[in-house]
């Protein structure tokens, strides 16, 4: 549903792309290292067992350091409000204006299992056990961290 007639039918840029772009509703300047949320204009109703996830368009991450907060943004298949996007500017130096209509994310819809969590008092073996968090080694660029 359009909650804006002016801004456009979220649409793939191609044939077979994962994502749709979603559009600002606002014109907005983001200052080096802050965030805002900003409205699409767009509700969608998704079918169960399916979620939307809001992905940043990698061309805007890397010529101009616009990215989303919470990567990726979950839009629960019930949820009727107005999408919205928490930009950020991981610029260091350099503002990031977007206008009204501008091409600002991209929402990807992908089949979620619907899993019941049942309590148990153990957990079968693995080989990878508790280990997580680097345990497998291999990390680029920690010199002098201890890694
Ligand atoms: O990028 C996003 C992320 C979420 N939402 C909307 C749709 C989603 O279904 C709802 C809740 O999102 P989430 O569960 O991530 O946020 P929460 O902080 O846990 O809020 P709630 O308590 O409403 O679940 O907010 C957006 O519009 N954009
Ligand atoms: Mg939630």
């Amino acid at each position: 549903m359009r909650l804006d007639p002016d801004i456009a039918i979220p649409q793939r840029a191609h044939d077979g792309d994962a994502g749709v772009d979603l559009c600002a509703t606002a014109d907005v300047t983001i200052e080096p290292g802050e965030r805002t949320l900003v409205g699409t204009g767009i509700a969608i109703a998704l079918p169960i067992g399916t979620v939307g996830l809001i992905h940043p368009r990698s061309g805007l991450a890397a010529k101009s350091g616009l990215s989303v907060v919470n990567t990726p943004g979950t839009i629960d298949a019930g949820y009727r409000g107005e999408i919205k996007v928490c930009l950020i500017n991981h610029d260091l130096r350099t503002p990031i204006v977007v206008r009204r209509g501008d091409r600002i994310a991209q929402l990807v819809v992908q089949k979620v299992e619907l899993v019941d969590f049942v309590e148990v008092e153990s957990l079968d073996d693995t080989t990878r056990g508790a280990g997580g968090y680097g345990s497998s080694g291999g990390h680029a660029s920690l010199q002098g961290k201890g890694a």
